[in-house]
């Protein structure tokens, strides 16, 4: 393993007992993510995307669990005591000596805690479901701020109004007082990444973050999220079962397929010369654009 890898999941087993059987979410899945550098894990529904990211965060609830294998974490260690970091402390990661298996944490770990967040944050499907209708998106702002850094309320206020004006929210400050339901699916999911990078990750997990959202705003949620790679260099981990995404988005990519790996490569080489039967059908299966390109004697 070269020695800028972040994370490496190594044979990663996660199941859930039903009562009558046995779901092989997750059934042996390797793969790694260099620091600053975007992975895209792509695959059909249910082959096992979300399962694996939920299994890093350490997010898996029975009747699940990780029955094998290693997430091992190569940056620094959390920090110990409250694990708070102080405002406008440099975040720059730095690689560990030694790995941290997150897969021997419970959900409920003090450990993984301290690390969701500073260390890996995570974007959901759904930013909506995200927050909570009953507080503003700047009380939720400024209590997930909190939770991580040592700062009062009134500076933690302008933190977040700084983060809203960062992932390009007009107005942040009449934002602030907004709630969930009076914002639109795209300001909704970048007040979303505002708060997964209130404490500038290492580690951004974004789980089909744009799925919900109609594809002018899904652009500009992918080139927010590249500038800001490119502002923190931090690593992300991309998950969608778009390969128009992947093509804008990855570095590498992980076909994955009834929870195992079929294959894994640098974008260039997984969209031109495909090795896998099914990654060559998830390829055939996207539309042609120059079918529907306008010629100009057709304008
Ligand atoms: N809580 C659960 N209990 C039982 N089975 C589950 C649970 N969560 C996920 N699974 C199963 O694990 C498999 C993988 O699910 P997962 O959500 O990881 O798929 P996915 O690739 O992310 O799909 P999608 O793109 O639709 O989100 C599926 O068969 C799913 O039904």
């Amino acid at each position: 393993m070269t020695n800028n890898i972040l994370l490496e999941i190594k044979d990663l087993h996660t199941h859930y007992q039903l009562d009558d059987r046995v779901v092989k979410s997750v059934d042996g899945v390797s793969f790694a993510v260099p620091m600053g550098r975007t992975v895209c894990i792509v695959g059909e529904s249910g082959s096992g995307k979300s399962v694996t990211a939920r299994s890093i965060m350490g997010l898996i609830d029975k009747p699940g669990r990780i029955v094998a294998g290693n997430v091992l974490w190569h940056g620094r260690p959390p920090a110990s005591g409250k694990g708070k970091i102080a405002p406008g402390s440099s975040r720059e990661t730095v690689l560990g000596e030694q790995a941290i298996d997150l897969a021997r944490f419970g959900s409920t770990s003090e450990q993984l805690r301290r690390m969701r967040g500073p260390e890996i944050s995570m974007v959901f499907q759904e930013p909506m479901a995200s927050f909570s209708p009953m507080y503003t998106i700047g009380d939720q702002l400024v209590e997930a701020i909190r939770l991580h850094v040592e700062i009062g309320k009134s500076d933690a206020w302008k933190m977040a109004i700084g983060l809203l004006d960062r992932v390009g929210i007009k107005r942040p400050e009449e934002r602030m007082r907004s709630y969930s339901f009076q914002l639109s699916g795209g300001m909704c999911q970048r007040a979303m990444i505002a708060v997964a990078l209130c404490c500038s990750p290492a580690l951004l997990i974004a789980d089909e973050p744009t799925t919900a959202l109609d594809v002018t705003t899904q652009a500009r949620i992918l080139d927010l999220l590249r500038s800001l790679q490119q502002e923190n260099g931090m690593s992300m981990l991309f998950i969608t079962h778009d390969l128009g995404v992947v093509a804008e988005i990855a570095d590498e990519v992980v076909v994955m397929r009834y929870g195992k790996v079929v294959e894994t490569g640098p974008v260039d080489a997984i969209f031109h010369d495909p090795k896998h039967p099914y990654t060559q059908q998830l390829l055939a299966a996207v539309p042609k654009m120059t079918r529907f390109d306008v010629q100009p004697e057709d304008a």
